[in-house]
C-alpha cells in the first residue's frame, strides 16, 4: 500500500520541525487552495481545464474567494514582501528547472488518481518499486572513500534545503490527500506558454546557500538561541548538564521536554540535541559532525578574542561565523563534490570560479533536493562502525545495526562520545551505490522515526516524494541536461549497470516516459571516477555551480578575505577539524579516502591547519585597521531573509 497516513504524519511532525514562519506562509497557502478547490466546484460550468484572468474575475465577487484572497495575501506580504527575501533566502519557494506536473496540473500528486494513465499505464506504486526494485539486505563497500563522504553528504545537504511538511495538526486534511496534501507548500503564478496556471510549489525552510546554516540556523530567534550571549565571547551555547570524558562540550538541548529522542532504559535522559538545523540528532555520524562545528566555531572564537582583544563579542562571533561557512564551502566543493561527481563533471558543470555573478538564482531546485541529492540514501550503511583508539571494534560499544542508532544522542553522552562514532566512519569504507543493490533494509524496512513504532520506507517515500511535487519523469530530465531520451529496453540497458534491473524497471512502469527520476537516476552506470551517472552528477553539478557563482559572499569572491586569509582557509581539512575537536590522535590527510590502519594515518602533529594570525587586526596610530567584520555581521543578521546581493546594491 502507500505510505500509511499516521506512520507519515509522526515523521512529518518530528523529522522536519519548522519554524513559526515557516508554518505561517504554509497555512496561508493551504487555506487558498481550499477556498479555490470550493470555488472551482461552484464555477464549473464556466471552468474548463485552464482557470483563466476572467474566469477568476468572475469567482472573485465570490465571499470566499476574496476572503481567501486576502488571507493569503496579508500574510504574504508580512512574510516576504516586507522582508523583502530574495533568490536563496530561507521560506522561499524551492525553484522549478522544469514546470511542475501535477495530475491535475495544479497540485494533486502523480498517480494520485488510479484511473488516470500516464503514457497508457498506471503508475507503479512507490512501496511496490521499493520492494521489488530497491530494497536490499546488504550493500557492497566502496573500498576507495571512507564512511565520512557518505556523512558529509547527509550533513550539506541539510545546510542547502529542508522542504517541511505541517504536522496536520492545524489544518484539516481531507481524507484524499492524507498522504501527500501535507506538504508545506505556497503557490505561485507563473506563466507557461500563453496558459496562467496556479500551481503547488514547495519550500525550502533554510537558506540554499552553503553558509553553516546547519550550525548557526536560518532565522534570527533560533540564532540568537544557539549563541551563549551572556559569556559575551562570541561563542555559541554549549550544554549545561554533560561533558564528554575530556571536558569537551556537546551540543545544547531542545528546550521543548520531554524531547522525542529514544533513551537508554537505565541511567538519566538525554534528550534531543539543537542546533542550525533541527535534523541534527538523527543519526549519530550527523550529530558528531555537528558537534565538531560546534567546538571549532568555539575555538575559533577563543582565539580571535585572544589576538583581538579591543574586538566586541558580535565581531568575534560574525567574523567566526563567516570563517566557518567558509570552510564549509571548501570541504563541500574542493574534497566532497569531485569525488561524487567525477573530476570531469565537475569541470564541465562548475569549473573553475570566476566571480559573483548576480545574473545567478542560487536557489535549491526542486529536482535536486527531491531527487537528485539523495542519491546520497543508496550509500546509507546498514551498520554502525564504532571503533576504539587501534580502530578495531570498540570492546564497549560494539558496532550497532543502523536503526539502534536513529534518534539516539544517548549513545553519544553515555557511550564514549563523538569519538568511537567518528573513529567508525573514517575507518570503515563506505557504502556503494550499485543498481543491484539500491538501499538498505535498514532504512527501507526499520527507518525509525522518534516516538512511532512503525517503520518508514525511505525509497517509497523518496519517489512518493517526487511525485508528490510533480516532478517530471527521468526522460524529461535527461533531456533538461542534453541526454538522449531513452526510447528502448536495451538503450536503458546501456545506461544501466546492470540488464535485470533494467527488465524488471521496465516491467513495472511499461513505459520509460514513466519512470520516476529518483530511480532512473540512481540506476545509472556511475560515471568514470564518480559515485552518480550522468543525470544526477548534470543536476548536482548545476546546483552547484549555482550556489557558487550566485553567492555575493562565496568565499572567494572578491573582498570576502584577504588573498592572505585565504591561503589559510585552504589548509583546513576535516581530518584537521576532528584533530582540533576530538580525542582522535591520529587520521588519514583526506578523511573521505578510506585506508587501513595504522599504514593510512598519521599523528595529527601532521596534518596542516591554519594560522589565525592572519586575523589578527593591525594597529595603526592607537585605532584599529578595520576588517571587514561590521559589514558582515550586517549581512549575516540579514541573510536568513535576504539574498546577499541586496548589500552589493
Ligand atoms: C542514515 C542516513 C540517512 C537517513 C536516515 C536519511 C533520512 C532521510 C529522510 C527520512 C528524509 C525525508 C524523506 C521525505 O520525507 O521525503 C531525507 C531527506 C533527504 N535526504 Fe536523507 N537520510 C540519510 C542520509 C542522506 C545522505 C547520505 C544524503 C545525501 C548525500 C541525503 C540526502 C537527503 C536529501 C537531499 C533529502 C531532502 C531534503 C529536503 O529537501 O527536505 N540523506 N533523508
Ligand atoms: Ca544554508
Amino acid at each position: 500500500s502507500w505510505i500509511k497516513p499516521s506512520a507519515f504524519q509522526h515523521m512529518l511532525k518530528f523529522l522536519r520541525q519548522a519554524e513559526p514562519e515557516t508554518k505561517q506562509i504554509s497555512r496561508a497557502a493551504e487555506v487558498f487552495q481550499r477556498t479555490l478547490r470550493v470555488l472551482k466546484k461552484r464555477v464549473t460550468p464556466r471552468y474548463n481545464d485552464e482557470l483563466t484572468a476572467p474566469e477568476l474575475d468572475v469567482a472573485s465577487s465570490d465571499w470566499l474567494y476574496s476572503f481567501a484572497w486576502q488571507y493569503f495575501w496579508t500574510h504574504f506580504m508580512i512574510l516576504f514582501v516586507r522582508q523583502n527575501p530574495r533568490w536563496g533566502a530561507a521560506n522561499t519557494a524551492l525553484v522549478r528547472w522544469l514546470p511542475a506536473e501535477y495530475e491535475d496540473g495544479e497540485s494533486e500528486p502523480k498517480g494520485w488518481n488510479p484511473e488516470r494513465l500516464h503514457n497508457g499505464f498506471q503508475l507503479p506504486l512507490p512501496r511496490t518499486v521499493s520492494s521489488e526494485i530497491m530494497t536490499s539486505s546488504s550493500k557492497w563497500t566502496d573500498d576507495s572513500y571512507s564512511q565520512l563522504l557518505v556523512e558529509w553528504g547527509q550533513y550539506i545537504s541539510h545546510d542547502m534545503a529542508m522542504t517541511p511538511q505541517s504536522t496536520g495538526s492545524d489544518v484539516s486534511i481531507d481524507a484524499s490527500c492524507l498522504n501527500t496534501c501535507e506538504n508545506f507548500s505556497l503557490f505561485s503564478f507563473f506563466r507557461s506558454g500563453i496558459s496562467q496556471a496556479l500551481q503547488r510549489q514547495q519550500l525550502n525552510a533554510v537558506t540554499s546557500f552553503i553558509d553553516a546554516s546547519a550550525v548557526y540556523g536560518h532565522s534570527p530567534k533560533l540564532e540568537s538561541f544557539l549563541r551563549d550571549l551572556s559569556g559575551r565571547n562570541g561563542k555559541l551555547a554549549v550544554n549545561d548538564q554533560f561533558k564528554d570524558p575530556k571536558g569537551r562540550p556537546y551540543l545544547p538541548f531542545v528546550t521543548r521536554l520531554p524531547s522525542a529522542c529514544h533513551q537508554d532504559l537505565q541511567g538519566e535522559r538525554v534528550e534531543c540535541f539543537s542546533a542550525g538545523d533541527s535534523r541534527v540528532s538523527e543519526g549519530l555520524p550527523l550529530t558528531s559532525l555537528h558537534t565538531l562545528w560546534l567546538r571549532e566555531h568555539n575555538r575559533i572564537a577563543e582565539a580571535l578574542k585572544h589576538m583581538n582583544g579591543h574586538w566586541s563579542p558580535e565581531m568575534v562571533y560574525q567574523e567566526a561565523r563567516k570563517i566557518i561557512s567558509a570552510l564549509h564551502q571548501i570541504i563541500t566543493t574542493r574534497d566532497y563534490l569531485p569525488k561524487i561527481i567525477g573530476p570531469e563533471s565537475f569541470e564541465h558543470y562548475i569549473g573553475p570560479y570566476r566571480g559573483y555573478d548576480p545574473s545567478v538564482d542560487p536557489s535549491v531546485s526542486n529536482v535536486f533536493t527531491t531527487a537528485a541529492f539523495r542519491f546520497g540514501h543508496a550509500t546509507i550503511s546498514p551498520i554502525l562502525w564504532r571503533l576504539n583508539e587501534s580502530f578495531h571494534e570498540h570492546e564497549r560499544f560494539p558496532h550497532l545495526r543502523l536503526h539502534n542508532t536513529l534518534f539516539s544522542p544517548w549513545r553519544i553522552v553515555k557511550e564514549g562520545g563523538i569519538e568511537p562514532v567518528l573513529r567508525g566512519v573514517i575507518g570503515s569504507a563506505a557504502s556503494a551505490v550499485s543498481a543491484d543493490m539500491l538501499l538498505a533494509d535498514e532504512v527501507t524496512e526499520r527507518l525509525v522515526v522518534l516516538d512511532t513504532l512503525q517503520h518508514m520506507d525511505l525509497a517509497a517515500l523518496n519517489l512518493q516524494r517526487g511525485r508528490d511535487h510533480g516532478l517530471p519523469g527521468y526522460n524529461d530530465w535527461r533531456e533538461f541536461c542534453g541526454l538522449k531520451r531513452i526510447k528502448t529496453l536495451d538503450d536503458f540497458s546501456v545506461l544501466v549497470q546492470d540488464r535485470r534491473v533494467a527488465e524488471r524497471i521496465f516491467d513495472l512502469y511499461k513505459d520509460p516516459d514513466n519512470i520516476d527520476v529518483f530511480l532512473g537516476g540512481l540506476v545509472e552506470r556511475l560515471l568514470p571516477g564518480s559515485r552518480t551517472g550522468p543525470l544526477f552528477a548534470c543536476l548536482i553539478g548545476r546546483q552547484m555551480k549555482a550556489l557558487r557563482d550566485g553567492d555575493r559572499f562565496w568565499w572567494e569572491a572578491d573582498g570576502v578575505f584577504t588573498r592572505q586569509q585565504k591561503e589559510e582557509l585552504l589548509k583546513f581539512s576535516l581530518s584537521r577539524l576532528i584533530c582540533d575537536n576530538s580525542d582522535v590522535g591520529e587520521v588519514p590527510l583526506d578523511s573521505f579516502i578510506f585506508g587501513k590502519y595504522p599504514s593510512h594515518y598519521g599523528s595529527c602533529d601532521r596534518i596542516p591547519s591554519m594560522n589565525l594570525d592572519v586575523w589578527r587586526e593591525e594597529m595603526s596610530e592607537g585605532q584599529p585597521v578595520k576588517l571587514l567584520s561590521s559589514f558582515f555581521s550586517y549581512y549575516f543578521k540579514n541573510r536568513c531573509f535576504r539574498a546577499p546581493g541586496q548589500l552589493s546594491g
